[in-house]
């Protein structure tokens, strides 16, 4: 079956990343105020369809290092950490003023690698974000360069753009580039390189055009958007890389400007699932026959229909679900510890705040987080 090439119109989730080079002009160090303006109206376009859009920017460093008086020249990291300190406020009030004519409000994200690694702080992070785009806020996200030091950073927002995608469940992903996608080999340095409009599987061949192979010494590139795409279309989700210089980037890329494509073998929601279903669970929900209807028919997990409860088991653990006659039902992720879940197994969700002492969330597990 030949696989058919994705197309913004189609979107229903989208993130796109912003590079440095293209916010802020090199020369001055100023913000590149049209172009950002021109974004804003793509992004409004998209929004006003129904599309959800998470920006994942960065610029922060670029722009801070001028109120500093840091130069132009590379940065040790403490400087760099800095400088972001200073750019990120003018970076998220630049995206609030050309978002807020068009009725857009925007709200800042600052992760590092960790957050992402933690299934807990993944899961804050998914929720928060789930809640925003549901209010129709605009997230802008990038690195927590304040804390992240070099063993905890993404280093760079090709990666971070894709755990963000995996993180939301987006389906689609842009990556606005100096180059208009992937070619055989570097188009820079080889005046024969050709042009790859849609890659399906990312095969070792493919991986020694964009100088994987070539050197570990070397940053960014494509190397960091080979590895950005691996981790998108593994979870469903298919990327883009175009050329995001000119004015209205996104609405060219709908319009048919050049672009590679990098396609997923499954969708979010199968991909999460699978995600799911392969961990090893840390506990046991024992349902009624009540509460196994209303999981094959989609519903989420009350704590009105667990009867039983085993182990010792975190929130944002895995556990296996059993039926009332000992059918192993599916797996989910808890919203409660082991012993929350003792507490209220069989009470009403109303009861949660009484039994606990304090509110809590109305299901046990959530539709979203189950594989049945
Ligand atoms: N096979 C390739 N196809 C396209 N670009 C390549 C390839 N190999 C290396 N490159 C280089 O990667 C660059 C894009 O990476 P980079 O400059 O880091 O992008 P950005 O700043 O947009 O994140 C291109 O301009 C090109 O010089
Ligand atoms: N988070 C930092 C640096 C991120 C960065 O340089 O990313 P990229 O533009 O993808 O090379 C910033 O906002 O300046």
């Amino acid at each position: 079956m030949a696989a058919v090439t994705p197309s913004l119109a189609q979107a229903r989730r989208l993130v796109v990343k912003i590079g440095s080079a293209l916010l802020v002009d090199r020369g001055t160090g100023d913000l590149r105020a049209g172009w950002l303006r021109a974004l804003a109206r793509d992004v409004a376009r998209l929004k006003a369809r129904g599309t959800d859009v998470v920006l994942v920017s960065s610029g922060s460093i670029a722009l801070g290092r001028g109120a500093l008086g840091l130069g132009d020249g590379a940065l040790p990291l403490e400087r760099a950490q800095a400088a972001a300190a200073v750019g990120q406020i003018r970076l998220a009030r630049a995206y609030e003023e050309v978002l807020a004519p068009h009725g857009l409000v925007a709200a800042q994200i600052l992760v590092t690698l960790e957050d992402s690694a933690d299934r807990r702080r993944y899961l804050n992070t998914r929720a928060t974000l789930g809640t925003l785009l549901g209010l129709g806020a605009v997230p802008i996200v990038n690195e927590n360069d304040t804390v992240a030091t070099d063993e905890i950073r993404f280093g760079d927002n090709d990666r971070l753009a894709a755990q963000m995608a995996v993180t939301v469940g987006a389906d689609q992903l842009v990556l606005l580039s100096d180059v208009d996608g992937l070619y055989t080999a570097n188009p820079q340095t080889d005046p024969d390189a050709q042009h790859l409009p849609v890659i399906d599987a990312i095969t070792p061949d493919i991986a020694a055009m964009a100088g994987e192979a070539a050197s570990h010494l070397s940053k960014g590139g494509m190397r960091t958007k080979l590895m950005a795409a691996r981790t998108a279309t593994g979870a469903g989700c298919a990327m883009a890389i175009t050329l995001g210089a000119g004015d209205n980037p996104l609405n060219a890329l709908e319009n048919g400007a050049r672009c590679t494509w990098f396609l997923p073998g499954t969708d979010p929601q199968a991909a999460r699932k699978a995600w799911i279903a392969a961990m090893k669970p840390q506990g046991v929900l024992v349902v009624d026959a009540g509460a196994a209807r209303a999981l094959s028919s989609g519903k989420s997990l009350l704590p009105a229909g667990v009867t039983g409860v085993e182990g010792e088991f975190g929130r944002g653990d895995p556990v296996a679900i059993i039926g009332p006659d000992g059918a192993a039902l599916g797996h989910g992720l808890a919203r409660y510890t082991g012993d929350e879940a003792r507490a209220i197994a069989g009470r009403r969700s109303g009861d949660i705040e009484a039994v606990l002492g304090y509110p809590g969330r109305a299901a046990l597990i959530h539709r979203d987080d189950m594989a049945v």
